[in-house]
């Protein structure tokens, strides 16, 4: 391997480990560590085929990771949001409104963190520890386990039938949810255990043990992702490990080509003064002739053959060459694919997938930069959170396939009435954010009343019957030195009021 080439190869690793661990880094520390391990590794040497082939293999798995996780989180969210409804469904014991609309708000922030549905989960067991106990509930209690309060807690008047009718169907979502995981094989038993239960009990009081046993699965599967990430980078490892090697064998030939160049000097130089002591004992011309003619074979001999060998090496290290060179303008293209591919990653994350709309993400990241420019540059920036009404009501009579269909066209009509400048983004659930740049408050309320009017006005089909859909809004203009959380706090504020007033309206005030 020449200098340049090993550079070259050098270089061009770095830059597609470093890639690589950008996926990789910040998943838990182990994973961390097996990155830096791997960035120590590429400062020694390479080999091309090594690293080109766990590249390869890297990207269908880390495409496939993605989007399982993606399936599992939607199935997870789905089920919250059909435990919630149960809840809210049974009808006898009422469910208090403010943690509702936390946990749902919590929903939609983090179903995507693999992390945080345990926590999520946990979240509903506490929904409906404060539903079906709401009366009795007291700070006082001992701060036991939070299934052991549910369990103790509970009255035999409180075993109602409704009680039971909620847990066959709470169980049923549950079991659905388990079916989802997608678990390793050796976990089949346990989940069909469990699937079982589930199914087969109406008995409240096994809630508690049962969501404990779902919550390890759901930590299970969790861990089963990072795992996957974990085993591409381990098997990364060892093949850098072996690039190593591969890079000292190289030096060792070299250094062998230098000793038997060497060696064939050292051969030539004694054939010389062989001759030369040869030709000291000869004093009549023939011999002399016939001396020289001998050593002159000899020694045309031993550099042909030094030359074929030389000839041999060097056919070998121009093929080693052009298949290096082969190898590295695959690698760049690999490395190429990987960088789309992770800027597509970004861009997924930033987009919310039922609406394509830029999501909460992507609005936390544009709304402060934004604010800071206009603050700077004395411009007007107003901002509506925009709420679309009664859309429980939607999901409940129409099903949650047609309230996404609802989902997916209001933002339609929304930008329909938008500027070209004006920034729109789900915020989550039923509710978007509208940014208008360089837009004073009357203007932008001239527009949010047409969005309004607009909504109203369009007949949206639900299975062939027009159904009427209207949104409220709520709207507030920067003010000089305001961050945008205090921004969109005032025009929460307003939208609270909208809906307040009897909704389908527009608020604003400064
Ligand atoms: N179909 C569907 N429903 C969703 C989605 N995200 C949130 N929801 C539902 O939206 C509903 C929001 O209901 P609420 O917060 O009670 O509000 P609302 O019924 O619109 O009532 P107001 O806002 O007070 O007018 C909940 O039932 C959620 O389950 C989604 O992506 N698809």
């Amino acid at each position: 391997m020449t200098d340049s080439s090993s550079d070259k190869l050098i270089e061009v690793l770095r830059k597609a480990v470093s890639r690589t661990s950008i996926l990789a880094e910040g998943n838990d520390p182990e994973l961390d560590s097996v990155v830096r391990q791997i960035r120590q590794a590429t400062t020694t040497g390479i080999d091309a085929k090594a690293i080109l082939d766990v590249l390869n293999n890297a990207e269908p798995l880390l495409i496939k990771s993605d989007q399982t996780q993606m399936n599992r989180a939607k199935q997870v969210r789905h089920t919250l949001e059909a435990l919630i409804d149960l809840l809210v469904e049974q009808g006898s014991n009422p469910v208090p409104q403010n943690e509702k609309k936390q946990l749902e708000a919590q929903i939609r922030s983090h179903w995507q963190s693999p992390a945080q549905w345990p926590i999520l989960l946990t979240g509903f067991l506490t929904l409906v520890e404060k539903t079906l106990h709401q009366a009795s509930y007291s700070s006082e209690q001992p701060k036991n386990s939070l299934f052991k309060r549910l369990f103790n807690r509970r009255s035999e008047s409180e075993d109602t039938q409704s009680n039971q009718d909620i847990m066959l169907r709470i169980s049923h979502t549950l079991a659905g949810l388990m079916d989802n995981l997608q678990l390793p094989n050796h976990y089949d038993d346990d989940i069909a255990d469990l699937v079982k239960a589930l199914q087969s009990t109406n008995d409240i009081q096994l809630l508690p043990d049962l969501m404990d046993e779902v919550i390890n699965f759901v930590m299970v599967a969790i861990g089963k992702t990072q795992e996957s990430l974990a085993n591409y980078l381990t098997q990364l490892n060892k093949q850098l490990a072996s690039i190593n090697q591969t890079v000292t064998s190289s030096y060792n030939s070299q250094k062998s080509l230098s000793e038997s160049r060497e060696g064939f000097n050292n051969k030539l130089q004694m054939q010389v003064n062989d001759t030369s002591q040869a030709m000291q004992g000869i004093n009549d011309l023939d011999s002399l002739k016939s001396l020289i003619n001998d050593r002159l074979s000899t020694i045309s001999s031993t550099m042909s053959e030094h030359r074929l060998q030389m000839q041999e090496r060097e056919k070998q290290a121009n093929q080693s060459i052009t298949s290096l060179k082969n190898k590295v303008v695959r690698m760049e293209k690999d490395s190429t694919s990987l960088r789309s591919l992770l800027q597509e990653k970004m861009a997924l994350a930033m987009t919310d997938s039922l609406t394509g709309l830029p999501n909460r993400t992507a609005y936390q990241d544009t709304a402060l930069p934004l604010c800071k420019v206009m603050q700077k540059t004395n411009k007007n920036i107003c901002l509506a959170v925009c709420d679309i009404d009664y859309f429980k009501k939607v999901n409940d009579t129409w099903g949650h396939l047609a309230g996404d269909k609802v989902l997916r066209l209001v933002p339609k009509q929304i930008r329909s009435v938008l500027a070209k400048e004006d920034l729109i983004f789900r915020y989550g659930g039923e509710e978007f954010v509208i940014i208008f740049p360089d837009t004073t408050l009357a203007d932008a309320t001239t527009r949010a009343e047409a969005i309004r009017a607009t909504v109203e006005r369009t007949p949206f089909n639900m299975k062939g019957e027009p159904v009427s859909i209207s949104v409220s809004i709520g709207i507030a203009e920067l003010q000089s030195q305001e961050d945008p959380e205090s921004l969109f706090s005032r025009a929460d504020k307003n939208l609270y009021m909208a809906k307040e007033s009897g909704r389908n309206k527009v608020i604003a005030n400064k």
